[in-house]
């Protein structure tokens, strides 16, 4: 038997948007696949495909080997036949239902059992006390954990999520990250959320798949997707800092030199690039170290002369535009900004590992 959930479809939507995924994900263990892409990829639309909400018009859902829609053979499943657990982005409780009932209502009373899922629900997402509570009468973060109770109640086969946390403001969203993934876990299901979040997405995603109108662009752990963009639409959209479009002028023994206006720049890469060939550098602003001057250093480690252009602060970084004949930036912790005093119109080395650029082929 398969135990992958098995997607590949296209949904056209009348006013003309088109919206194409193709992935697999294990459907017999938890763990969280991530859609991630920008507003208007497709997100939502490819969870309620998924879901039976929406029917493409083309392709196939398996679950566990099971066809859930098959465009040629004409099969499409209802929702309830799914038999998953659907969060959307507000919740979306009952307003006429106080919590023990939003609950309740997902369990089907009256079950012999239905009491004791219902205090079990109750207790693991910490609203035992809340049961009387209407909707209106709780925090957002309450209503949120009442909605993904309602939703697991039931024991799904299939848990989708969509922004679960981003209508919460944003001290509760960061409380609440970190405690999605472990209630999750308990329910050992397969779970699919949508997020446009980078934090999000780093924090839960064991699987991301970047989403685009094209479809998926790619699919992999953070690590892979984050530190090797297969593009540059893929690197801008996981937040690489510095993509800059250069030629390569030779590549050997895992070294790649690659011209970027009047500057060279070592690269490691895992295969040789075609001399004269058009690549993207990509470069994440926590792998630039600024110094006051140049070090001697292997040549594996890049150094250039750098002037600080703006110093913006975020959180507890501080991002640094620099100017080195191209546009480069740099994220530092505020501790080490103060060690080297840095301010706008500062001269400074900035040093890159070799093996820190990432080339991405035109
Ligand atoms: N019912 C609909 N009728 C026509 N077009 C739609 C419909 N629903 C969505 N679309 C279009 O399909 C595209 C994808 O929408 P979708 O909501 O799936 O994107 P998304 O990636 O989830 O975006 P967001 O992050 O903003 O929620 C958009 O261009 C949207 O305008």
């Amino acid at each position: 038997m398969s135990q992958y959930l098995d997607a590949e479809f296209e949904h056209r939507f009348d006013g003309g948007a088109h919206i194409q995924a193709s992935f697999k994900m294990r459907s017999d263990r938890f763990s969280i696949g991530v859609l991630f892409g920008p507003s208007g990829a497709g997100k939502s639309t490819v969870l309620r495909c998924i879901a039976g909400l929406n029917r493409p018009q083309q392709g196939h859902i398996q679950f566990a080997g099971e066809p859930w829609f098959d465009a040629k053979q004409g099969i499409h499943l209802s929702p309830q036949k799914r038999d998953i657990g659907y969060c959307f982005q507000q919740g979306a409780l009952f307003p006429h239902l106080n919590v023990a009932n939003n609950i309740g209502y997902a369990i089907g009373y009256p079950k012999k059992d239905s009491k004791a899922t219902l205090s079990e629900m109750l207790e693991r997402f910490e609203l035992t006390g809340l049961e009387k509570r209407f909707p209106h009468e709780l925090s957002g973060g309450q209503q949120q954990r009442t909605a993904l109770a309602r939703a697991l109640a039931r024991r799904p086969r299939l848990m989708l999520l969509d922004e679960p946390l981003a209508a919460l403001d944003s001290n509760l969203r960061i409380a609440l990250r970190g405690r999605l993934r472990e209630w999750l876990r308990q329910f050992d299901i397969p779970v699919l959320l949508v997020t446009h979040d980078r934090t999000d997405a780093i924090a839960l995603a064991d699987k991301i798949m970047v989403l685009t109108p094209e479809g998926i662009e790619q699919s992999g752990t953070i690590d892979e997707v984050f530190s090797k963009p297969r593009n540059a639409a893929v690197a801008q959209m996981v937040g690489t800092e510095t993509i800059l479009r250069g030629t390569v002028i030779q590549s050997q023994q895992g070294i790649t030199t690659v011209r970027i206006g009047a500057t060279e720049i070592q690269a490691g890469t895992a295969e040789n690039f075609a001399k004269g060939q058009s690549v993207y550098a990509c470069i994440q602003g926590e792998n630039v170290t600024l110094l006051h001057h140049p070090v001697p250093t292997p040549s594996s480690r890049n150094q250039f002369a750098v002037k600080v252009t703006a110093v913006i602060p975020e959180g507890p970084l501080l991002r640094i535009r620099l100017d080195g004949g191209f546009e480069l930036t740099a994220l530092i912790t505020k501790a080490a900004a103060e060690g080297l005093t840095i301010q706008a119109g500062q001269s400074l080395t900035a040093m890159i590992k070799a093996t820190a650029i990432h080339l991405v082929a035109t």
